[in-house]
């Protein structure tokens, strides 16, 4: 396409909302109007199954549940006066609670306020927290945050370093949904040892936000912890940022979560039109549709340039892939779908893999997040009436134009700046895209069938490590592995076995191995 033919695509394609000072740029990604034309059918339909989700159909039919995030910004829009008030309600209780722990009236045993945040949970219950603190925390917050989103001593020994002067201060979140996940629970409970090694009562400094009934909920009220808040049975891990699970930690670190929430409402408003050039979330579904061939063929790389935006990406890694990488369809379908999702931030990004991007396997497309406003306040010029932003903004602009040469597609999005209202819309931007993808291809995005199969795995490695301790325990003597596998009435697990004690012996617990590391099968077993 000549540059005048591009210009006017741009300008055909270009969609702004006044409200949000946003913009959705499509116009580099090669669709034409036959295949509008062609998606029209299923993009309507996908409209209407929207529409009914919002309305309360149950649109995740495997676990049969409701799937209401989008109420959360809205509360007039939940389908019962009941759950309207539950949202009203818990982010009220929310607002209260962070205002009296600011204010001091909510205070650790044995320091006059609490001065940093703990917070312990995966997945969906880290994701989002994350993302928001990294763009929005403001540098010098009321509680300094932290994060426990894994199950690593290694890493949880460096959190709880950094913070051991300031434990006494510190508050403790527990986020779990199900409140029954290992990696959470592992770290409260390495939390909690580290508070009783420092005299600290737990509990007085301990609030969880789970699903009323949970394990994690019965503890925390049988614990007498401070505090509680409900995690809603519609609202799925990945789409929890805007409930009580993101919510809380923005608030106390000072983050205005109304205005999150309204950007959110705003976005929401735009993306239930249901016509493509009025709606950036439909404008999004139909281009990963286009680029993919609605098989997921091409992988998103997300490229926000702003520092501040480099979660983006990872948060949404859990939300596109989490929702959308299924094996079946509604129907019961063998359809192995998904879209593969990475990004980091540009322009740090082109000194690292835009080589490829350009010019290797053609395998993606991009999508820049692009910021308009630089700083807070004046730059200084880098060079004659140049500054660093302009180098950013020229970065951008260049490394789209010479993907586009090389026939690499990419969308752009535009925000003025990064606050809690754009980030609020953001974040309700791609929930719909990811709704509207998910109907256009027909799976159920908001289960997750796919992740308990690991967990069961692991759980069954776990139990085998018992036996195997236990056996080389008893037996008293060097054994190799196949004598282990065959006692234990497991030969199809010699492999975990091995694994299992060669991890045991690099940590001190009490396990040897002798022979040739190398050659498993030479090796011979004892305890220490
Ligand atoms: O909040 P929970 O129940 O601890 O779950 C954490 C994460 O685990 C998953 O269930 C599976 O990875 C996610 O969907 C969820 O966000």
């Amino acid at each position: 396409m000549d540059a005048a033919a591009l210009w006017q695509r741009y300008q055909d394609w270009l969609y702004y909302h006044e409200g949000l000072g946003f913009y959705l740029d499509v116009s580099r990604m090669g669709f034409d109007d036959n295949f509008l034309q062609t998606l029209q059918p299923k993009l309507d339909k996908a409209f209407k199954d929207l529409a009914a989700l919002e309305n309360g159909a149950i649109a995740n039919p495997d676990e049969n549940r409701m799937v209401g995030h989008y109420w959360l910004r809205d509360p007039d829009r939940a389908p019962s006066p009941e759950l309207k008030q539950g949202i009203i309600d818990t982010l009220e209780k929310i607002e209260t609670f962070v205002h009296k722990v600011h204010d001091g009236e909510i205070r650790p045993p044995k320091a006059p306020k609490f001065t940093d945040l703990l917070s312990i949970g995966i997945g969906g219950s880290a994701l989002g927290p994350e993302f928001v603190a990294e763009a929005l925390a403001p540098d010098f917050p009321p509680l300094a945050i932290h994060f426990i989103d894994n199950t690593d001593p290694a890493g949880i020994d460096r959190i709880l370093t950094k913070i051991r002067d300031r434990l006494a201060s510190t508050l403790v979140l527990v986020i779990s949904k199900s409140g029954g996940t290992p990696e959470p629970r592992n770290g409260m409970i390495e939390v909690q040892n580290a508070f009783a090694a420092q005299g600290l009562d737990f509990a007085k400094q301990a609030i969880a936000t789970t699903g009323v009934g949970s394990n994690l909920d019965k503890t925390a009220h049988s614990q007498g912890w401070i505090a509680t808040f409900p995690m809603e049975d519609w609202v799925g891990g990945r789409t929890s940022e805007l409930s009580a699970v993101g919510l809380l930690p923005a608030a106390l670190q000072g983050i205005d979560i109304r205005a999150m929430l309204a950007g959110a409402k705003e976005m929401d408003a735009a993306t239930r039109i249901p016509d493509l050039k009025s709606n950036p979330a439909a404008l999004l579904a139909v281009s990963w549709y286009y680029v993919g061939n609605g098989k997921g063929e091409k992988d998103m790389v997300i490229l926000p340039y702003k520092d501040s935006l480099l979660l983006f990406s990872r948060y949404l890694q859990q939300l596109v892939m989490e929702s959308l990488g299924k094996e079946k369809d509604l129907d019961g379908n063998n359809v192995y779908q998904g879209i593969a999702v990475y990004g980091n931030k540009g322009s740090t990004d082109q000194h690292a893999y835009v080589q490829q991007l350009r010019e290797g396997v053609p395998n993606f497309f991009a999508t820049f997040i692009e910021v308009l406003k630089d700083r807070e306040g004046s730059s200084p010029e880098i060079d004659p009436g140049i500054t660093s932003g302009d180098y950013l903004s020229g970065f951008l602009q260049g490394t789209r134009k010479a993907l586009y040469e090389n026939n690499r597609q990419s969308i752009t999005v535009t925000i003025p700046q990064v606050n809690p209202y754009t980030v609020g819309a953001l974040i309700a931007l791609y929930e719909r895209a990811v709704s509207i993808y998910g109907f256009l291809v027909n799976v159920n995005a908001y289960h997750q069938p796919g992740v308990e199969a690991g967990k069961k795995a692991a759980a069954e490695i776990l139990d085998l490590q018992t036996k195997v301790v236990q056996l080389i325990q008893q037996e008293g003597k060097p054994m190799y592995l196949s004598q282990i596998a065959e006692k234990l009435g497991a030969t199809e697990d010699i492999e975990p076995i091995y694994k299992i004690v060669r991890h045991l012996a690099a940590n001190d617990r009490g396990i040897a191995l002798h022979g040739n590391l190398g050659k498993p099968n030479s090796l011979t077993v004892s305890t220490t």
